[in-house]
């Protein structure tokens, strides 16, 4: 079936006055990581698959990394394991690691691809396994205690950090004109899984293939101070002192570190993303104001 008239008319209207947006990213790499009400809510899930398609038919390349945090917990519930968080990561034991590589490679990356594939994208589902695409080692967790003078060391069992990005094989996969969506799962030297934050491995993918954006979707307008109040365009030095002071917890902590060390390492810009806003990614990508927290390594405000 073929458009209408008007309807043509109106489509090109509106691509006439996106093209120099679009133009912008084109040929450029935009590392996403997809997670919280995004994840969730069948409106926005939809909502998301359609502005990555509509990315990838205009010539940017979305690359997805996924959480599934939520998703993990749950069926940690159902078969009565218990799951602890300390400094914004799960405390992994092998029990947990099982759980964890079920849920986020199983699970949650195929339904993710399944719904951009039925939004008529082309995307390929991989963990940080395949064809070694995660390499990672043990994370090692220091925690100031008050009244200790040196900080003490946690192990908080299969939890990994980054160690290398095969880059390669995902460059492959884009110029192939597929959509990689990667679980956070890397492997060790010895083959053993490790549980990695989301956001962690998503700066990583950002770094290593010198991406032009990283877009961090969560469930909070953005990096907020004490009173609430949405911070922008802030400098590595006001970011210590948040975390210092306690305004920055928790899950926020991966984040804003990760982002920090995502453009220090060349990725043009992180976004802290609010995505229970429909279109989010295309609001981030084609509007000025954008829609959370902007961390460049220049500190412009927006
Ligand atoms: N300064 C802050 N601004 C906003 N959120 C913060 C801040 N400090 C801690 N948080 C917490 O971090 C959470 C986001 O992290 P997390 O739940 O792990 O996100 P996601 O699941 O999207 O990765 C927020 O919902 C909020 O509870
Ligand atoms: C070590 C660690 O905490 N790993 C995370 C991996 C998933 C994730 O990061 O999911 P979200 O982005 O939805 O939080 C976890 O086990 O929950």
């Amino acid at each position: 079936m073929m458009l209408s008239r008007d309807a043509a008319a109106q489509v090109s209207r509106v691509l006439t006055e996106a093209l120099p947006y679009i133009q912008r990213f084109t040929g450029k790499t935009i590392v996403i990581k997809y997670g919280g009400n995004a994840m969730e809510n069948e409106e926005l899930k939809n909502s998301f698959a359609r502005d990555v398609v509509l990315m990838k038919t205009v010539g940017i390349n979305p690359v997805v990394v996924h959480g599934g945090g939520p998703q993990i917990g749950d069926l940690l519930k159902r078969l009565n394991i218990e799951s602890q968080f300390i400094e914004g990561m799960r405390v992994t034991d092998s029990q947990t690691m099982d759980v964890v590589e079920m849920v986020l490679g199983g699970q949650v990356n195929k339904d993710i691809v399944n719904l951009i594939n039925q939004h008529g994208g082309s995307a390929i589902g991989l963990t940080g396994k395949d064809a070694g695409l995660i390499k990672a080692r043990k994370l090692k967790v220091s925690r100031h205690t008050p009244g200790m003078d040196k900080p003490e060391i946690i192990d908080i069992g299969h939890v990994g950090e980054v160690a290398s990005v095969n880059a390669h094989l995902i460059n492959r996969l884009v110029s192939d004109d597929y959509i990689p969506v990667i679980a956070p799962i890397g492997v060790g030297e010895d083959g053993a899984s490790y549980n990695i934050n989301a956001d962690l491995v998503a700066g990583k993918v950002a770094e290593a293939l010198g991406a032009e954006k990283l877009m961090l979707l969560t469930n909070i307008a953005g990096l907020m101070d004490k009173e609430g109040k949405v911070l922008t365009g802030l400098t590595t030095a006001q970011v210590d002192a948040l975390i210092a002071d306690g305004t920055i917890y928790g899950g926020m902590l991966p984040k804003i570190r990760c982002a920090l060390d995502a453009v220090q390492g060349g990725v043009g810009s992180a976004i802290i993303v609010d995505g229970r806003v429909p279109n989010a990614v295309l609001l981030e990508l084609f509007t000025d104001t954008g829609v959370g927290t902007l961390i460049t390594n220049q500190q412009k405000v927006r």
